[in-house]
């Protein structure tokens, strides 16, 4: 069949923009009167003037009540660029590192254990627990360590967020992400995000790794974003872009090391998304998954992806698939000891596998700042 031609579709092969001219339309000028509405009431004298005087003043209350409105909702998102600011400085301010890369520990990458984890074999490791950096939120999930770790990774300055912030415990999604933000803001130019997550596609295996190729936002359908409300310039623009989301080079850098450490046969590449949780998913809603195009489904990881992009940072992702998200009723139930078990037995590995790309993520930025 030929590919519809979207300048084709009304039988007209002339159908340019540019050259469409668009209905004329009676603007309101937003207290429900219309300029031209007003303008066929203008007569000369008092009443005109009092007319004006009173659009002019309601005007006014309203920008006045914008501007309010703007005020609050900043203070509720309870941080400015300056407040992240201090924050940063705080932690620049006590540690010599200045991170390149920064890691999202997701559950089995250090997380929740402290022996044989990514998180815990930082070298030259200093740690701040979340509760002592100002306007941090602190962990709540049991057994998560809350902490920020600055250090190196194959001889690579990194930051890793051991314990992440997610939306189940009642933070809003800003709020999970900030540090990302604060990342960035420590000069962090690269993010890596890891999450474990349920298997949809049939063919993954528990124990898998999946490289994150792109991902679905479901909560972002239900107008639940990181960006939502007033946009600061200073991290990005209003409306940024997430077809290229996860970095092309990264993932292809990532298929090599696999093949190099002989471990290509576990990983895997697909599409990541994110429910709300804590509950994981009912029957109905995986099929529902399966079939919009998702290949792994966790609770984190979209947010703080989106956060990123936002202000330019370029981000791997890696799910390890720690269940079978098996669609029917009578198979075994999705439960958090699964998750973290798998985790463990994995978490050798993806130490392995992780330093050795944070290792080629730093080559290829120093190669790229090269003249
Ligand atoms: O922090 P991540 O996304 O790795 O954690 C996943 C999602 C839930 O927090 C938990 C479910 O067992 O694991
Ligand atoms: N939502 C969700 N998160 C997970 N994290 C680990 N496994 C799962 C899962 O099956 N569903």
């Amino acid at each position: 069949m030929a590919p519809i031609n979207a300048f084709e579709v009304n039988g007209s092969k002339d159908f340019s923009p540019a050259k469409k001219t668009l209905p004329e339309v009676e603007l309101e000028n937003g207290n429900g009167s219309s300029a031209k509405r007003q303008k066929d009431k203008r007569s000369p004298g008092i009443f005109f003037d009092i007319f004006i005087d009173v659009t002019r003043d309601r005007q006014s209350e309203k920008e006045k009540e914008i501007e309010r409105e703007k005020g609050d909702s900043l203070r509720e998102r309870g941080y400015s660029y300056e407040t992240l600011l201090e924050t940063a400085n705080y932690l620049l301010s006590r540690t010599s590192i200045r991170p390149q890369i920064g890691i999202i520990c997701g559950s089995g990458m250090g997380s929740y254990w402290k022996e044989g984890s990514l998180a815990e074999n930082i070298e030259d490791a200093e740690r701040f627990p979340y509760e002592e950096i100002p306007n941090f939120p602190v962990s709540t999930v049991e057994g998560h360590h809350g902490q920020l770790v600055f250090g190196k990774i194959s001889g690579a300055p990194v930051v890793a967020m051991q314990g992440r912030f997610h939306y189940y415990e009642g933070y809003p999604l800003w709020k999970c992400c900030l540090p990302v933000r604060v990342m960035k803001l420590l000069g962090v130019q690269t993010l890596i995000a890891t999450n474990a997550a349920g298997g949809l596609n049939p063919e993954f295996r528990v124990g898998d790794l999946m490289i994150v190729k792109d991902h679905i936002n479901m909560m972002g359908f239900a107008g639940n974003n990181p960006l939502h409300g007033p946009n600061d310039e200073r991290f990005g623009p209003r409306f940024p872009p997430m077809s290229k989301a996860y970095d092309y080079e990264f993932r292809n850098i990532a298929k090599e090391v696999a093949k190099e450490l002989k471990i290509d046969d576990i990983v895997r590449e697909g599409v990541y998304t994110c429910l709300g949780g804590p509950n994981f998913e009912t029957v109905a809603e995986l099929n529902m998954l399966k079939l919009v195009g998702c290949d792994a489904v966790g609770m984190s990881t979209v947010h703080e992806v989106i956060t990123a992009r936002h202000c330019n940072m370029k981000v791997f992702g890696m799910s390890l698939i720690t269940n079978e998200c098996v669609v029917c009723y009578n198979s075994d139930e999705a439960n958090h000891e699964e998750v973290l078990d798998v985790g463990r037995m994995r978490q050798e590995v993806l130490r392995k596998y992780l330093s050795t790309l944070v290792k080629r993520f730093a080559q290829l930025s120093s190669a790229e700042v090269q003249p």
